[in-house]
């Protein structure tokens, strides 16, 4: 398909009812923001990987002095609107039609629309997700499997609130060029979004809402509210009306958590515990600092290391202090509907997770299928009773520091052959479900999604990098690794596009330099 309208260019492979949501209009829309913004955007950028040399050349990072003034201010973000205050469940998934029908159906307070972790942009999954996200505010979703199995949306009680994620700031859309340039990838899914849906959500009397992934700090957070601010205005609706939840799963972020709320102003309703692009964020930036910052095995890392804890912790507080709420994260463990036994294992630990969530101070978390909502709502509901949430519940006695959210040393577990087999088979299978379209699996009764394969890759270049001598007293080398790839492949089997996927996983583990998202050569080979 392509289509051209003042300077925007629609290039990508024909997508059923495309023209249904990329109308001139809407394609206009996102041309200005992209004109406005793209530039700004493209400046973040830089200046991230300025800071990252920083923090690297330094070993460290801190609170910033500079902003002291906003961390010791008098100010808080504005009450939570309809729809988002009470968020005990929070379901997410991709914006397929069947599992977006499935999501609203579940009985959650909200569904994380994911255009992010869990979806491969693919462009029919862009333009699919926006046609899914369309008719699922109107309630007009509906969906039949070429079975003749019909999925419809539930006519009794409330829907859960719909909470698109975009892609982060990273990512192009090559499929739209504005001006003969890739758009950010970001601002085509907010902006085909609140383009079709932003009144239409408030006279349902909802709001247009967001997640914002994989920010490094307040200048992005900023952006943001630039950009909301400008939507507001052009499409008429009422100023502070869009309003967003910020992930903070980068390092960076990490310590500026009050100065991301207040630079998303009006706009900021909450913050999120993304632990698992947090755990691939320190892992990134902290790459070749030494000893001290090497990881133990992916699954070894769990919630109550002392550094996940001060950094859970430190969210809480921020967040209630500063009047926004405080959403936990997702436990990887998925129900299983065929093994009672996997089943029960999994719904414990999901509990466990849920219930110390909970207990720490969250107003509601993360669920990653259907049947773990009951579990996530039980947790929750032994904490807030007929409360609609713990905002009113402050932290005083946390006060975290920068040693404690760096101590990388101090999460226990060793370095194992087994673990390195396992980032190895898990990444490359993923990444082949991946190049295939679907951004979300199920592998060992685990959730993968985006995040967790950029734990497991950067892991292993960090360990080839560091050295580091495993359990079987061999040395992790790029040799290593080629070798354990060739067998875990071959246990593999026949899986559809494993070749790529192998080529790609040895490309963004073992590249000299550090490849900063493995979605990035990922995308260049997809349509
Ligand atoms: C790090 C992060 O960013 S976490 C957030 C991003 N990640 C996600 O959102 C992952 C969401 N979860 C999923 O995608 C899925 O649960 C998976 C891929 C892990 C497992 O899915 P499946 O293998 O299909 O699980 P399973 O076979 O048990 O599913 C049973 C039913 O529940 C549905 N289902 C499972 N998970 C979800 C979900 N998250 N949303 C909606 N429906 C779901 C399935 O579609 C299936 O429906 P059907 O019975 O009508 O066919
Ligand atoms: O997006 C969530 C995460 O854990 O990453
Ligand atoms: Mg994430």
């Amino acid at each position: 398909m392509s289509l051209d309208t003042s300077g925007v260019r629609v290039e990508g492979p024909d997508v059923e009812r495309s023209g249904e949501v990329l109308t001139p209009e809407a394609l206009e829309f996102v041309a200005d923001l992209q004109r406005r913004f793209g530039p700004q955007r493209d400046a973040l950028l830089a200046a991230r990987a300025t800071r990252r040399a920083e923090i690297a050349a330094a070993r460290w990072l801190d609170f910033r002095p500079e902003t002291a003034e906003i961390r010791d201010g008098d100010w808080r973000v504005p009450p939570p609107p309809p729809g988002l205050v009470d968020r005990r469940v929070e379901i997410t998934g991709p914006t397929e039609p069947k599992m977006a029908v499935n999501a609203l159906n579940c009985g959650a307070n909200v569904w994380l629309a994911d255009l992010e972790d869990a979806n491969t942009p693919h462009w029919r999954n862009v333009v699919g997700g926006q046609l899914v996200l369309r008719d699922a505010v109107r309630r007009q979703l509906a969906f039949t499997t070429p079975e003749g199995r019909e999925y419809r949306l539930r006519e009794d009680g409330d829907l859960p609130t719909i909470v698109p994620r975009p892609r982060g700031w990273h990512l192009p859309e090559r499929h739209l060029l504005v001006d003969g340039q890739p758009a950010v990838g970001a601002l085509v899914d907010a902006g085909l979004y609140l383009f079709h849906n932003a009144a239409e959500q408030l006279s349902r009397g909802s709001g247009p809402y967001f997640y914002l992934p994989k920010m490094e700090g307040r200048l992005e957070a900023g952006l943001w509210r630039l950009v909301f601010d400008h939507a507001e205005q052009v499409l008429g609706i009422p100023e502070g009306s869009i309003r967003a939840t910020m992930l903070i799963e980068t390092i960076p972020a990490a310590f500026e958590m009050e100065e991301m709320l207040h630079a998303l102003g009006s706009h900021a309703t909450g913050l999120n515990a993304g632990r698992w692009d947090y755990l691939f964020s320190v892992i990134k930036v902290f790459r070749e600092a030494g000893p001290d910052f090497v990881l133990p095995d992916r699954g070894a890392v769990t919630m109550t290391a002392p550094m996940m804890r001060a950094y859970t912790d430190q969210l809480v507080a921020v967040c209630h202090r500063r009047g926004a709420v405080a959403i936990g994260g997702m436990a990887a463990a998925i129900p299983s509907r065929r093994d009672a036994e996997a089943n029960e294992r999994a719904l414990a630990k999901v509990r466990e997770d849920k219930t110390r969530e909970a207990g720490d101070g969250f107003d509601g978390s993360w669920v990653a299928h259907p049947d773990l909502v009951p579990v996530c709502r039980e947790a929750f509901d032994a904490v807030l009773g007929d409360r609609p949430n713990q905002l009113d519940r402050q932290r005083p006695e946390v006060s975290v520091t920068a040693a404690q959210l760096l101590d990388v040393a101090g999460v226990p577990g060793g370095r194992t052959m087994a673990g390195l087999r396992a980032d190895v088979e898990v990444a490359i299978r993923y990444l082949a479900a991946w190049l295939g379209g679907n951004g979300a699996v199920g592998i060992h009764g685990l959730m993968e999604d985006a995040a967790t394969a950029e734990i497991s890759r950067s892991q292993v270049w960090q360990w080839v990098h560091a050295g580091v001598e495993l359990d079987t007293g061999e040395t992790v080398t790029g040799e290593l690794v080629r070798r354990v790839v060739a067998e875990e492949v071959e246990g593999i089997g026949e899986l559809p596009r494993l070749d790529d996927a192998r080529r790609l996983f040895e490309q963004v583990a073992l590249a000299d330099e550090f490849p900063d998202f493995l979605t990035l050569p990922a995308y260049e080979l997809i349509d």
